[in-house]
């Protein structure tokens, strides 16, 4: 107790808190950071009863950290176990906006056998008193943290024990007509799945609270498949046919529910089973009706509601309340009044909790061996139907829920990928259902301003619980822990989570907000009612956390003139969000402008390197290329030079020859040559697929000219060499004394006729000339041109030489006839004087040379015989050519 101020230490920081909330916004729930955390971690040591500490004070000196419901709260469990208000009280107090608190049990389990070996006694947790538990860091014992509860349950509890504390007053509530949910919470391993369900004999606090219920409801339950609830607090009177209609769907859905069940028991071997929760049975009656006994004779040992007594305060109250009668909503058997109507409602509870069970998924963790991996849910409705015109209702529901939550862990610390994946939708959903409890207890601690949307839809547990946080029903928590020191971090957490739920009250969440209105009345200048205000200050002197009121402590025009605010408000705020908009819209544009220019400029950037890298790539294969071209034309250009000297040196040693001319002796060089031409038609080939092969294909066009060229001079050549023994042969005819005019006449068209063929050959020759001048333009290349104009120009004049020598020839053929017509002259005179021997006139004689002598190689010939009209070939080509 802080003497100075006279306020509990524990109330301080819950100020503090709410001060906290007010300039925070919501964070998470589970975090350090978040408004609980804040004043969680306040060092009441150093400053005791402080109102503000810093983390930085907490760290160096002793932390202990205080969570507790402020003074208001401060009726705990167990007082208000002893404060049995009537439902009537209750009611009223809901209706005015209940101040009464979320109840919050701590279950702490006993250490097993296995963790003592492993050294997890560290004393981490430490029971103060039956409310206060303290919490000590492991590694840093300097570090305490203080929690507070309804009523902790300690290691040695009994599970009736647990019972009796925790679910006994919200069985009693359900029968009288109130709807509860009692959960669990806390982390993996804690005893969550224990407390609810319990083990065999040691049933937890849903066999125990089926029994309870059931054993007040003994001789009470009416048949009821009749009727059917059509909204939440209406119920419809079936017809016959409907209610046959409901049976058959009952009994096929409960055949469909069982095939699957025991198929899914199949194939997981009678493990545990997961699917789907519903209605249907796998159990024989006869095993549930022993279960059944065997929980009656348990809960019957510390239970005195137990329906074998039937003398239990529920059969009295009843009795002397307003006469009412309740029957299960599940149930569809038809019951009387008696004891086998209880006994099948009763079965069809246990029967629907027992498929619940095996529904539920289990594996091994590396905390828990039968870790539940999904949240388990149980309820059951009553339907309290009341005989008409006793109360305003006929009907009324109630329901009373279970929730077994699955627990919390690291993600991290699961081995295989489906366990992670199934952590983290647990706690996804257990953060949720944090974040929601947290919007409940800032609306709730601050209700002058506007509430916050709590995100019950953010979660399918969150959605089915949403009616207990929103003023339907009433919730109840326990928050279970082990002592274990290894997990000391998750259960700070857990306990950081239930500090916040102890702050919540009940009530329903979606008011009128008078404070707010009231607040905004004031910030616009106008006054409240008197009324309004007296309540107001009532209100503050009571507590010292602003009260919920009712919208009829304002007078009409007050409302009116709220409304108009909240009318300018809403405008203003819109008008605000808009502005907001706006702003985020132009920043966010200008951010993406701004990105966008960053992303152009570095991408113009990366434009000009990679175009600087490409020139060079280009400049670089434009130079090889340019090289390999160089190299292949220069070895082209010595080839061809070589080819012309070749050439020219066959036209020289032919020239030399004269007429003579034999075929020419093999060039020492054409075995190098034949080799390149070799290589150059294997590197043409490779070569053709470049870009110089039309440079490639005039080569080839220029060489093969120039073979031509070189086949026509052979030709010519042979040519030349028969018309030189053709004319030696004439000449040799020539030197013989021709005694007929004939003759001679016959040698002059011969001699005309290969002067004539001379001229031709020159033509022809001159023609070539041409054409090797042609084929020089097109090979371009000047050098091996002028050479090869060199060497036509010495084949002209080897021609020329030729023509010398045939007219010479001429000459001396002119000189011959003129001998010839002298010695025709001289014979026809000796004809005319006969000599003393006549001279041989035969043939023979022209054989002979101008001695006399036979010449050797000579053909024979007789004076009459004709010279071979039979045109050579070498006439005829250049003629062929010629047309
Ligand atoms: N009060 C207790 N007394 C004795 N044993 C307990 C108690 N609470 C829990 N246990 C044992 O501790 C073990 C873990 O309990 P349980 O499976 O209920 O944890 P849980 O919180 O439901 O875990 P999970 O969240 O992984 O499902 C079980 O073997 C259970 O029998």
């Amino acid at each position: 107790m802080n003497v100075e101020t006279g306020i509990a230490p524990h109330q301080v920081v819950v100020v503090a808190v709410a001060m906290a909330l007010r300039v925070a916004p919501p964070r998470d729930p589970l975090s350090d950071e978040e408004e609980g955390g804040a004043a969680v971690f306040e060092s009441t040591a150093a400053n005791p009863g402080g109102v503000a500490g810093s983390r930085r004070c907490a760290t160096t000196l002793h932390e202990i950290s205080n969570i507790c419901a402020p003074a208001v709260a401060q009726t705990n469990g167990r007082e208000m176990e002893q404060r049995k208000v009537g439902p009537d009280e209750r009611g009223s107090g809901e209706e005015d906006g209940s101040t009464e608190r979320v109840r919050v049990y701590l279950r702490i389990r006993p250490l097993m056998d296995v963790e003592k070996e492993r050294g997890e006694e560290q004393g981490c947790v430490c029971v103060q008193d039956e409310e206060t538990l303290l919490l000590r860091d492991p590694r840093v014992s300097q570090s305490v943290h203080k929690f507070t509860f309804t009523q902790i349950l300690g290691p040695g509890t009994t599970q009736q024990e647990c019972f009796d504390r925790t679910m006994k007053e919200t069985v009693r509530d359900v029968l009288q007509g109130e709807s509860r949910l009692l959960y669990t919470y806390g982390v993996s391993n804690s005893g969550k799945t224990y407390t609810v369900q319990g083990t065999g004999r040691e049933a937890g606090l849903l066999p125990r609270a089926l029994v309870s219920v059931f054993g007040r409801l003994q001789g009470r339950l009416y048949d009821s498949p009749d009727l059917k609830p059509a909204l939440r607090e209406e119920v419809r009177r079936l017809t016959g046919a409907e209610v046959r209609a409901e049976e058959a769907r009952r009994d096929s859905l409960l055949k469909e529910e069982e095939g699957s069940i025991s198929q899914n028991s199949r194939r997981r071997g009678g493990a545990s089973v997961s699917g789907d929760s519903g209605i249907g049975g796998v159990s024989s009656g006869s095993s549930i009706t022993t279960e059944l006994e065997d929980l009656d004779s348990v809960c019957l040992d510390g239970d005195a509601l137990s329906h074998s007594g039937g003398e239990g305060p529920a059969h009295t109250a009843v009795e002397s309340g307003p006469p009412c009668a309740c029957a299960t909503i599940a149930t569809a058997t038809p019951t009387s009044k008696t004891s086998p109507g209880y006994r099948c409602a009763a079965e069809e509870a246990w029967k629907v909790l027992r498929i619940g069970r095996r529904n539920q998924s289990f594996a091994s963790t590396h905390l828990n061996l039968a870790s539940s991996r999904s949240h388990s849910i149980f309820s059951l409705r009553l339907l309290h139907i009341h005989p008409e015109g006793e109360r305003g209702h006929s009907t009324q529901t109630s329901e009373l829920t279970v929730c077994d939550l699955a627990g919390s862990e690291r993600c991290k610390d699961q081995r295989s990928g489906e366990r992670m994946k199934e952590a983290n939708n647990i706690n996804t959903s257990l953060h949720t259902l944090a974040r929601c409890i947290t919007a409940l207890r800032h609306n709730q601690s601050n209700r002058s301003r506007l509430p916050l949307v709590v995100p019950f839809r953010d979660s399918k547990l969150t959605r089915v619980l949403q009616g207990f946080f929103s003023g339907r029903g009433r919730s109840c928590m326990v928050v279970n822990i082990n002592p274990c020191s290894s997990t000391y971090d998750e259960t700070l957490q857990a306990l950081k989570f239930s500090a916040i739920a102890t702050q919540l009250v009940h009530g329903p969440s979606a008011k009128t907000h008078v404070a707010y209105i009231q607040s905004l009345l004031r910030s616009h200048g106008l006054q409240t009612s008197e009324n309004a205000r007296e309540e107001e200050e009532e209100g503050a002197g009571e507590c010292s956390q602003e009260e919920e009121g009712d919208v009829t402590m304002f007078d009409p025009e007050e409302l009116i003139c709220a409304i108009e605010v909240l009318k300018k408000e809403v405008q203003r705020q819109r008008e605000e969000k808009e502005e907001l908009e706006a702003r985020v819209r132009e920043q966010v544009c200008g951010e993406m402008m701004e990105v966008i220019a960053r992303m152009e400029h570095d991408f113009s950037e990366t434009l000009e390197s990679e175009r600087v890298l490409m020139e060079e790539r280009h400049e670089n294969k434009i130079n090889n290329l340019q090289k390999s071209l160089k190299r292949f034309y220069t070895q082209e250009i010595q080839d061809r030079d070589e080819q012309i000297e070749r050439l020219a040196a066959e036209l020289r040693r032919s020239a030399e020859a004269g007429s003579g001319v034999s075929a020419a002796p093999p060039d020492p060089e054409t075995p190098r040559l034949s080799r390149r031409q070799a290589s150059s038609s294997s590197s043409s080939s490779s070569f053709s697929s470049s870009s110089s092969s039309s440079s490639s294909s005039a080569c080839f066009s220029v060489a093969e000219e120039l073979s031509r060229v070189q086949a026509e001079l052979d030709q010519c050549r042979s040519e030349l060499l028969g018309k030189t023994q053709e004319l030696r042969r004439y000449q040799g005819l020539l030197s013989l004394p021709t005694p007929s005019s004939t003759l001679t006449s016959t040698v002059e068209r011969k001699l005309e006729e290969g002067q004539r063929c001379l001229r031709k050959l020159r033509l022809d020759l001159q023609g070539m000339g041409r054409d090797l001048q042609s084929a020089e333009r097109t090979c371009c290349h000047s050098t091996s041109g002028e050479r090869l104009r060199l060497t036509l120009a010495n084949a002209d004049n080897t021609l020329a030489k030729q023509d010398q020598a045939l007219g010479e020839l001429q000459n001396s053929l002119l000189l011959v006839k003129m001998d010839l017509r002298k010695k025709t002259d001289r014979l026809a005179q000796l004809k005319a004087t006969p000599p003393p021997h006549a001279p041989p006139t035969s043939c023979a004689g022209a054989k002979e040379g101008p001695g006399g002598r036979t010449r050797p190689g000579a053909p024979k010939t007789t004076p009459n015989s004709k010279v071979p009209t039979k045109r050579l070939p070498f006439l005829r080509t250049p003629l062929c050519r010629a047309h």
